[in-house]
């Protein structure tokens, strides 16, 4: 996953791109960027770490310009600490483009090679979003007629992007001379949503990931983007939009209510918030019927995510809610952190229990969802450590047994816990005297209910089924290979494996700005 934010103000961008980056930080914290734009200028700054850690005063000094385009980084392609791969990407041909990306394009391997064939273009970086832009440039070139960039043109060559890209993409861009660009993909997979601002001085627009961010940088929500819609914002900040792809199916990524978005974001209308809600009220109901003669003494979250759906579990079961674990707020998300010796030391200094809260009971653990296992495992043993009579775990998502390819990291089955075991071998893997799952349709059901007009999901990574159609199971042995080869960036042997890593690469799309 990965943050992303553009925006067209009436006064400088620097601060709003900074501050509503740390909204989103929460989607991706290996790499940052910010870029702006003034007077036919960009500037940029990027490098590897958290938003805060990423710029200083000095950086932020130099990000002059009324607009700009923002990204936190979560890599599926390439690797985690290669400080080129953070993201604004630049080329200068045509007009001069930025773009940020969230997402994930499943034939990028192909663009790539023809765009060096046929296009003659040069990639320098492994990231699929240096592709994405480079077939926006093409595209731009190709329906480009004159000296001047103008909207007709720049919807025409979104269009080509449809035709030509595969995946997922929710984009942010900028044109020098134009304006804010932003689309997304014709499944709508990713998250996208506009807000704007009036002033004194004009109307101003903003693009994110989540309308988290619209809210906490003082706009108002206007809708989300279209899947396939392309919408543009000039410099004087006039917006127009256009529907750009021949077909769209709206299919969001089911794991973005699950997990990835902040509660308190608004996702192709519906309240992130009130669908974990629901997953607690359905999986509560689940386990009243098929394990009626669990004797539980209270129910404990698992802090953060899995909150809203223990709270509603614990309603429905008329049973307490309790906090068991205190988290410490200065640790990011174990998830979304590259390496399982990371992931597995992070969660015992992030999560501590409260012995109190276990000794001598039978506890009920819900977490939003079981990955890798690492976090399930160890918070059983903690609990068990604490005293614990019985240790229960509910998920409030179904096994997750299938690869992701849209811009989750879970590009292998075999780091899955539940990829190639029965629920019964999970509950033993994982320590518990009993598991319980979320069924799929119940989940689906947990979003539908709150949006009927969403029919169709991306729930790719709990039935394999993938929604754009194109992922044949010699692309996903591929990406098998290609990541199980690879050690990745801060895996347990601590290399830097992602691309090859000899330090040696011209980082070209590194601008620092010391
Ligand atoms: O099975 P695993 O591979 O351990 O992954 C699943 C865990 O990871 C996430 O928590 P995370 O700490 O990333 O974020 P949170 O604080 O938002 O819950 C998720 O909420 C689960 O707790
Ligand atoms: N998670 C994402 O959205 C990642 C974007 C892009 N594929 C990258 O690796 O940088
Ligand atoms: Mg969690």
């Amino acid at each position: 996953m990965c943050g992303i934010l553009g925006v067209v103000a009436t006064t400088q961008v620097n601060q709003l791109l900074y501050d509503g980056l740390q909204v989103l930080q929460h989607r991706g914290q290996d790499a940052a960027g910010i870029a702006t734009a003034e007077s036919g200028r960009f500037h940029m700054h990027k490098g590897s770490g958290l938003v805060r850690d990423v710029f200083r005063t000095r950086n932020m000094r130099n990000l002059i310009g009324r607009w700009g385009i923002a990204h936190c980084r979560y890599p599926t392609a390439g690797s985690a600490y290669n400080a080129a791969e953070a993201q604004p990407f630049y080329v200068n041909s045509p007009f001069g483009l930025m773009l940020a990306h969230n997402g994930n394009l499943t034939n990028a391997e192909e663009l790539k090679r023809d765009m060096f064939l046929q296009d003659l273009r040069h990639m320098n970086t492994n990231s699929d979003s240096e592709v994405l832009l480079n077939v926006l440039a093409h595209e731009l070139q190709v329906a480009s007629t004159k000296y001047q960039v103008d909207a007709e043109t720049i919807f025409k060559a979104v269009a080509g992007v449809h035709r030509r890209v595969k995946g997922a993409y929710a984009v942010v861009a900028m044109i020098a001379g134009y304006g804010l660009l932003a689309f997304r993909d014709p499944c709508g997979i990713r998250p996208l949503v506009v807000g704007r601002n009036e002033t004194p001085d004009g109307m101003e627009y903003l693009v994110a990931s989540e309308s988290v961010a619209v809210d906490t940088l003082g706009f108002k929500f206007m809708r989300d983007v279209e899947p396939g819609e392309a919408v543009l914002v000039d410099m004087q900040g006039n917006f127009v939009s256009r529907q750009c792809a021949e077909n769209t199916l709206h299919a969001p990524c089911m794991f973005e209510y699950v997990y990835l978005a902040r509660p308190d974001s608004l996702i192709d209308g519906v309240s992130v918030y009130e669908t974990r809600v629901k997953m607690g009220e359905y999986l509560a109901d689940k386990l009243k019927h098929t394990m009626p003669h669990l004797e539980i003494d209270a129910v404990i979250p698992i802090p953060d995510s899995s909150r809203p759906a223990a709270m509603e579990m614990a309603v429905r079961l008329g049973l307490p809610y309790r906090e068991g674990f205190v988290k410490n707020r200065y640790i990011g998300r174990t998830f979304i952190m590259p390496g399982q010796a990371s992931r597995r030391k992070s969660v015992r200094q992030k999560l501590n229990a409260i012995t109190q809260e276990f000794r001598g009971k039978n506890v009920l653990l819900v977490d939003d969802s079981i990955v890798r296992g690492t976090t399930s495992k160890e918070i059983i043993l903690m609990a068990r450590e604490a005293g614990a009579k019985k240790v229960y775990f509910a998920s409030a998502s179904p096994p997750v047994r299938f690869a992701n390819v849209y811009g989750i990291d879970m590009p292998t089955r075999t780091e899955l816990i539940a990829a190639f075991r029965s629920d019964e071998e999970i509950c033993r893997e994982i320590g518990a005297d009993a598991l319980i799952y979320q069924d799929l349709e119940a989940l689906r059901q947990a979003v539908r209910t709150l949006n009927p007009s969403l029919t169709q999901f991306d729930t790719s990574c709990f039935d394999g089924r993938y929604i754009t159609g194109d992922i044949s199971a010699e692309y996903l042995d591929g990406v098998e290979q290609a990541r199980g080869r690879k050690p990745k960036a801060g895996s347990d042997d601590g290399s830097d494996g992602g691309d090859g890593g000899d330090g040696s690469q011209l980082d070209l799309n590194l601008v620092t700005s010391e």
